[in-house]
């Protein structure tokens, strides 16, 4: 399309601008009026940010008369986020008759890779280098701890010795391997995350421990931290971090920074509560005008403070949107956007009330001066319906049944069954209604999808987020069917592939051990062999033509073609495919045996990250039901939510110091030292053991309450609660109930909602 920037023609296009910002609500207005300069957005949920977003930028690129080598960076947390923000501004761009060149979506680290991978001579990251997400259990982080043990005998044996320590070997022991394998890695991932997100080096944390009374976990951290460094340089490894530390470094050269800076106009930041304080002051130096003589930054952060549930897998704090927040409003760049059309009165009603309720039972709960900045676990912000003339379609609609109902089942088989019924019935009634079951874990999801079959088979449609988004099974998979064409004669890797085969429904179901016993005759039946029967025959036809392709095809084809002979999705081909470059890059040697030893390994110490689909829709789908995680719920909404299990040691839970690590304290040395870490972020006084642990279960408490109302405010029409009577303490042996106490605000939300308790013998 031709671009017309000439002056007449803007002023033509104003009347389509102002079309544009008049359909929206007062709070989305006020980011569309956004003419630079910094501004805060806190949203309510269902508020519609990424509209209000997207009209801001389509009208910032009209007015500024944005283009190629003058953009708008739109910097989201998902990437399928960034696809629908994208798809929305691309339409508004269109309709004002405007080129698409005047802005970019990225997600933040894919915008701090494309900075750091084109220097790599500055950003010191070398582009093809892998990358990795550390947990517990990564090879990396073991090798730091066991580099670490190597180097400082003395730190160790004082862990050793703990408290009470008699010198008893099994004793001595058993407290190393509980060192080895679960604190010290633990500590170690803690530590990695908090201090590096937050721009924090080893030697800063080592100089802080100086600081402290008692800084001998800072130090053990610090020593950790620094062997983690060491291994990741050593095997050619980035995390994420590194990529968001390597782009800085890339902007601390001058010339560079003033040609990224001219080429961004502004930022626009979606989801900023999620951010951590190296990703906001990465986004801080790209929106700087290099041409001000003042640090002028054209920044736009939307989010949600009360929707901060991450803080306890990544480190991004609550606090500092919060306090980006205040500081807006202060200089008067502070706009809230709280009409919201999600949901009906009724659930709009029971979020507000959980906010308040939780902020008068649990504010101030210490007296510890570094809380208050955050000693509320939710910022006031209420929810509020829209206008009556609001241009969304069926905002704020009508509920289905109650809108809110709250429930006390005998147990949890009770409210699984409870579940099943309903949904049923919703989908019977509309065949387009949506509904999710939102749970705590993924272990509570297992139960709910296990049940729920039990009761209806096939007659429901269950969609179990959990297991299909792990996608742990590709790694497995893949390599049980590559260790058969290794050895195919091997009896157990014969049976671990056409148990492969049988669970991708391949093949048929049978008595596998029978096919195994013989492979030779099993796979090649000589003419006097006794018949295979047609089942057996299919099985040994799929095997055989496995094993012509690992004669035919080169060893880099292979996953893949495995990938397709399972029948895999497509997101689980792109996550197969990721995996056989993964095995092609760290395999030096150019055999299936080598393909084999790589693959091992991250099968059974590494997660491997899989493919993220890109289209959501698949969680929402009509007469589908969705378990799915809090957690992975964000940004969703379905028309009906349950959300069952709602009791106290879930909701808001408490800090658990496992018995096994008791020898050390009461406490843990990760939630000690993140508490103690974050301390230095803020440049408070660094706590004592005592009050770092009181810190983090405050923290924990407050997190919990925000994943609740994340959960509940996911809810169009229809919010059902439930706590049971009756219910497991692990999930995973379900069978063995006990009583449990409801979630506080259960017998709250009764005494407010009187309406919508249901008794026990009524069912809808
Ligand atoms: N001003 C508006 N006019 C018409 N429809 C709107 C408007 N704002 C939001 N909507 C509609 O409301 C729904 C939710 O909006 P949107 O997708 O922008 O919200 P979101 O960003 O996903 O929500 P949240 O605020 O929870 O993050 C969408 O169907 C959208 O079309």
């Amino acid at each position: 399309m031709l671009v017309d920037r000439s002056p007449s023609n803007l002023t033509s296009r104003e009347p389509l601008l102002k079309i544009l910002r008049d359909g929206l609500r007062p709070g989305q207005q006020e980011i569309a009026d956004w003419q630079g300069g910094r501004l805060a957005v806190s949203a309510v949920p269902g508020a519609g940010k990424s509209t209000g977003m997207a009209v801001a930028a389509a009208l910032a690129i009209a007015r500024h008369q944005l283009h190629t080598k003058r953009q708008l960076v739109v910097v989201t947390f998902t990437r399928s986020a960034a696809a629908n923000i994208k798809s929305k501004i691309r339409d508004y761009l269109k309709t004002l008759m405007l080129p698409q060149g005047g802005f970019v979506v990225h997600t933040l680290h894919g915008l701090a890779w494309s900075i750091a991978r084109s220097y790599p001579e500055l950003s010191g990251l070398n582009p093809d280098s892998v990358l990795i997400t550390p947990n517990q259990s990564h090879r990396l982080i073991r090798n730091s701890v066991e580099q670490w043990i190597g180097l400082n005998p003395s730190l160790y044996q004082q862990l050793l010795e703990g408290r009470q320590f008699d010198g008893e070997e099994t004793e001595r022991l058993r407290r190393q391997a509980v060192l080895r394998t679960e604190v010290l890695p633990a500590l170690a991932d803690t530590v990695i995350r908090e201090a590096k997100s937050s721009g924090l080096m080893p030697q800063d944390l080592r100089d802080q421990s100086y600081q402290v009374a008692d800084g001998s976990i800072l130090t053990i951290a610090a020593g950790l931290y620094e062997q983690y460094q060491l291994q990741l340089k050593s095997r050619n490894s980035i995390d994420y971090d590194e990529m968001v530390l390597g782009a800085l470094r890339v902007l601390e050269n001058p010339s560079v920074r003033s040609r990224w800076q001219t080429q961004v106009f502004a930022v626009f930041e979606d989801e900023a509560q999620d951010s951590s304080p190296l990703q906001t002051q990465l986004l801080e130096l790209l929106a700087t005008d290099p041409n001000h003589a003042e640090n002028h930054q054209n920044l736009v952060r939307v989010g949600d403070p009360n929707q901060a549930i991450n803080s306890t897998f990544t480190p991004a704090d609550p606090v500092f949107f919060r306090q980006f927040c205040q500081q807006c409003s202060d200089d008067d760049r502070l706009a809230e956007m709280n009409q919201a059309g999600r949901s009906s009165p009724v659930i709009i009603d029971a979020a507000n009330f959980v906010l308040t309720w939780v902020n008068r039972h649990y504010s101030k709960v210490s007296t510890d001066e570094a809380l208050t900045e955050s000693a509320t676990p939710f910022r006031s912000q209420a929810i509020h319906p829209v206008a009556f003339d609001d241009p969304q379609t069926d905002a704020n609609p009508l509920p289905i049944g109650l809108g809110l109902e709250i429930y006390t089942p005998e147990d949890v088989y009770k409210t699984v069954e409870l579940i099943g019924q309903r949904s049923l019935t919703l989908f019977t009634e509309d065949s387009n209604a949506q509904a999710a079951v939102l749970v705590r874990t993924n272990e509570q999801g297992r139960f709910v999808t296990r049940e729920l079959k039990r009761w209806h088979g096939e007659d429901l449609n269950v969609f179990e987020v959990g297991q299909r988004d792990r996608q742990s099974h590709i790694p497995a998979e893949i390599l049980s069917l590559l260790q058969f064409l290794d050895r195919p004669h091997s009896p157990d890797h014969l049976k671990a592939a056409l148990l492969v085969l049988v669970g991708r429904r391949l093949i048929p179901t049978q008595d596998l051990n029978a096919l195994v016993t013989f492979p030779e005759q099993f796979l090649y039946p000589a003419p006097l062999d006794p018949p295979q029967s047609p089942q057996v025959r299919e099985a040994s036809h799929y095997c055989v033509s496995l094993l012509r392709a690992r004669l035919e095809l080169p060893l880099y084809q292979l996953i893949s073609f495995l990938a397709y002979t399972l029948n895999y999705d497509q997101t689980e081909l792109a996550t197969a495919n990721k995996l056989s470059e993964r095995i092609m890059q760290q395999t030096t040697e150019n055999s299936l045996g080598a393909m084999l030893e790589t693959l091992s390994e991250i099968v059974n110490s590494e997660k491997f990250e899989p493919v993220e689909a890109e289209d959501d829709d698949r969680y929402t789908r009509p007469s589908q039901l969705t378990v799915i995680t809090m957690h992975k719920a964000k940004g969703l909404d379905w028309d009906t939510v349950f959300i069952p299990f709602l009791h106290e040691n879930m909701i808001p839970g408490s800090l658990y110091v496992p018995p096994q690590a008791k020898f050390l304290g009461d406490f843990t040395l990760s939630e000690v030292a993140r508490a103690q870490i974050r301390a230095i972020v803020h440049e408070n006084l660094i706590p004592d053991i005592e009050t770092a642990w009181k810190r983090a279960e405050y923290l924990k408490t407050a997190e919990e309450f925000r994943l609740l109302y994340v959960a509940m405010t996911r809810a169009k029409r229809l919010l059902w609660m439930s706590a049971a009577k009756r219910a497991p303490f692990s999930w995973n042996k379900s069978e063995n109930l006990d009583d449990r106490k409801p979630c506080p605000l259960i017998p709250a939300l009764k005494a407010q909602f009187p309406g919508s308790v249901i008794d026990d013998d009524v069912e809808f």
